[in-house]
């Protein structure tokens, strides 16, 4: 029996959760004990190995997340707001901690997250990369320096396939902003504008997504007042930068009480 702590990774043939299973197989602290997909998806019953176009690794693709998660001490998992809800609950039973990259879920499933994190340890964040979760610091200090003639605009810009917006990063930027500001997200956010908006409320925080191509993540929070602008800004050119933040979220849960977290518990930040 290995001291290596077991590792399922959900929604496995996703561009997230092929990139998942690659470096957990490359990792020598974590091992891969379990793949899910969904049922219907035409990898159930293939080794992930082999369905990722490789050699067989001993671990197949199943619909059947109890079965997945029952070896596993740690989930990591990048689907969709309900499979995540699905898994919160099963992980829950395992005490399995559960690393939770999905983003695109709306307040009451974030709250309905707590029952199971009375049980399990929850790592939850919109962004897992170093560099975002620095740029959330940075972002706060400087919405703290900075008074409402700096009006504060949220740009990013994701690939073709992404379905939701903003993304959970934006709204990441977008919270720390808020709370350099000592207000809320939710009393100050413009997400949509469209024809006669209007001209700009003061201090607002504008959300702007752009959608196309193979681009992976770019944020831009930018602080714009008469004369001058301050941009800061991340970009993704390899998701390698999200597994990596999820497998030491996997390894940093192990062991912890119940209850949740985000990255900047994970990265001391
Ligand atoms: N927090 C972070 O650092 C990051 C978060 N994400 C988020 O991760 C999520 C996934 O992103 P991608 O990998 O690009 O999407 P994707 O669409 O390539 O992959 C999602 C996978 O989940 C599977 N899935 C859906 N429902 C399922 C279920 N009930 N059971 C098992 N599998 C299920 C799908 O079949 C698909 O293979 C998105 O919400 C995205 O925004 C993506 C990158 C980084
Ligand atoms: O869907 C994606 O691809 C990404 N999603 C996350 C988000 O919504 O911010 C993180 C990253 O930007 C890639």
């Amino acid at each position: 029996m290995s001291d290596q702590p077991g590792v399922a990774v959900t929604g496995a043939s996703g561009r997230m959760g092929q990139m998942l299973v690659s470096q957990v197989g490359a990792s020598d602290r974590l091992r891969l004990v379990g793949a899910i997909e969904r049922p219907g998806h035409d990898w159930i019953g293939q080794d992930i190995g082999e369905a990722m176009g490789g050699a067989p690794i001993g671990v197949i693709v199943t619909d059947d997340p109890l079965q997945a998660i029952a070896p596993a001490q740690a989930i990591i998992d990048f689907t969709a707001p309900a499979a995540t809800l699905e898994f919160a609950a099963l992980a829950a039973q395992a005490r399995a901690v559960h690393v939770i990259g999905t983003t695109g879920m709306s307040e009451d499933e974030i709250a309905a997250l707590e029952p199971a994190a009375r049980h399990a340890v929850i790592i939850r964040a919109g962004n897992m990369s170093l560099g975002v979760n620095l740029l959330t610091q940075l972002t706060q200090r400087v919405a703290a320096a900075l008074d409402e003639d700096y009006d504060i605009e949220i740009i990013e810009a994701h690939h073709n396939q992404k379905v939701d917006a903003p993304s959970g990063t934006a709204l990441m930027l977008g919270e720390a902003a808020a709370k350099g500001r000592g207000v809320a997200l939710g009393d100050v956010a413009d997400r949509a504008r469209d024809g006669i908006t209007g001209a700009r409320r003061k201090g607002d925080i504008g959300f702007t997504a752009i959608r196309g191509g193979d681009i992976i993540g770019e944020h831009d929070v930018m602080f714009a007042a008469a004369g001058e602008r301050i941009i800061l800004r991340h970009v993704a050119s390899d998701r390698t930068v999200f597994a990596r933040g999820a497998l030491k979220a996997a390894l940093w849960g192990q062991g912890r009480a119940p209850g949740q977290y985000d990255m900047l518990d994970v990265l001391g930040l």
